[in-house]
């Protein structure tokens, strides 16, 4: 089946400016899109294609260093928030490399001095990732029906925020195994994942896996556990999606993303979303639930099953007594 299921929508009304109605249409597109996939690609998103052709580019040029080189920008701790570069193949079952930095006021930040401009660029890219980020936020708020600007308020601080460059080997032999990073949900209220034309990503939906067909010069935007906690903070309205990355055979595969996470936060359905329902979830601290979750990813590898989610708060239904 075709990845083309999923949306490519234009963002331009809010990225170049447009008015009311195109704005409207663009922000039933998206909920709708969020509502029934939670996946959907923009266009006109205001990253400019070279700065997205230019961290793949880097990210290319720095993972053909020799190991001992790449080794050099580790990150500075064992934190589990940490930034730099990490073999995560050592350390997971994600078959990937990934150079990681945070907000760049965070403090533990490590920028490698070679390719020379990849520092800038990460900065660069980065920054436009969360100006994107911010803008489907503000979307995902109005298609809610929660105050203007209830979600940028709710979610204020942009020091959790960080940015991964990966770089997934082309499996060698036929008997190796192509998955790239197994089957789970992201713990960002929304992922901007730039990605080349190599494809891999697949989204699981009516009892299949669907790839997600890269576009040239779009952004794959994907909901987040804590958005479906908007599913928790929209009690459901909105679908943290199951995707996985296949490693294509013969190809290596270049990838990027933004996160949008604030750490500090109680989250739970929001008040003004479980007046005529109840709450799906229960409350919870996010910052609890990530670190259970970077654990499952670093200590104590995880499969679906097994893996610390935003179910682990899910209300079961209660059964009526007879
Ligand atoms: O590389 C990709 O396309 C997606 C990676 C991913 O889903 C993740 O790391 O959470
Ligand atoms: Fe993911």
């Amino acid at each position: 089946m075709s990845g083309l299921v999923f949306p490519i929508i234009d963002i331009s009304p809010f990225t170049a400016g447009g008015n009311e109605d195109a704005k409207k249409k663009v922000i039933r597109t998206i909920g709708d899109a969020c509502a029934k996939h939670g996946i959907f690609q923009v266009i006109n998103h205001g990253v400019p294609d070279e700065v997205i052709d230019r961290q793949l580019e880097y990210m290319r040029t720095f993972s053909a260093y020799p190991d001992e080189e790449k080794s050099k920008w580790k990150p500075k701790t064992d934190d589990l928030f940490y930034s730099g570069y990490v073999d995560m193949s050592k350390i997971s079952q994600f078959k990937k490399e990934e150079f990681t930095i945070n907000h760049p006021d965070c403090g533990y930040n490590v920028y490698p001095d070679n390719p020379p401009g990849f520092r800038e660029d990460m900065l660069e890219t980065f920054s436009y990732l969360s100006r994107t980020a911010v803008i489907i936020e503000g979307i995902l708020n109005d298609y809610l029906g929660l105050p203007p600007g209830y979600l940028k308020q709710y979610n204020n601080e942009r020091k959790q925020d960080n940015m991964s460059s990966f770089h997934y080997l082309a499996p060698k032999d036929p008997d190796e195994e192509i998955i790239g990073v197994i089957s789970h949900r992201d713990s960002t209220i929304l992922t901007i994942l730039i990605q080349d034309g190599t494809g891999g990503l697949e989204v699981y939906e009516d009892g299949k896996w669907i790839p997600v067909t890269p576009t040239e010069g779009a952004l794959t935007v994907n909901i987040g556990d804590p958005m479906q906690a908007k599913k928790v903070l929209s009690n459901g309205k909105l679908k943290s999606v199951e995707h996985r990355v296949v490693r294509p055979v013969g190809k290596d595969r270049y990838s990027g993303f933004g996160h949008l996470v604030t750490i500090d936060k109680w989250m739970e359905p929001l008040p003004q979303l479980t007046i005529n329902e109840a709450p799906k979830y229960k409350g919870f601290s996010f910052g609890e639930y990530t670190l259970k979750r970077l654990k499952d990813l670093r200590d104590s590898p995880s499969t679906p099953e097994t893996a610390h989610t935003i179910n682990s708060y899910a209300i079961q239904p209660k059964v009526t007594e007879v």
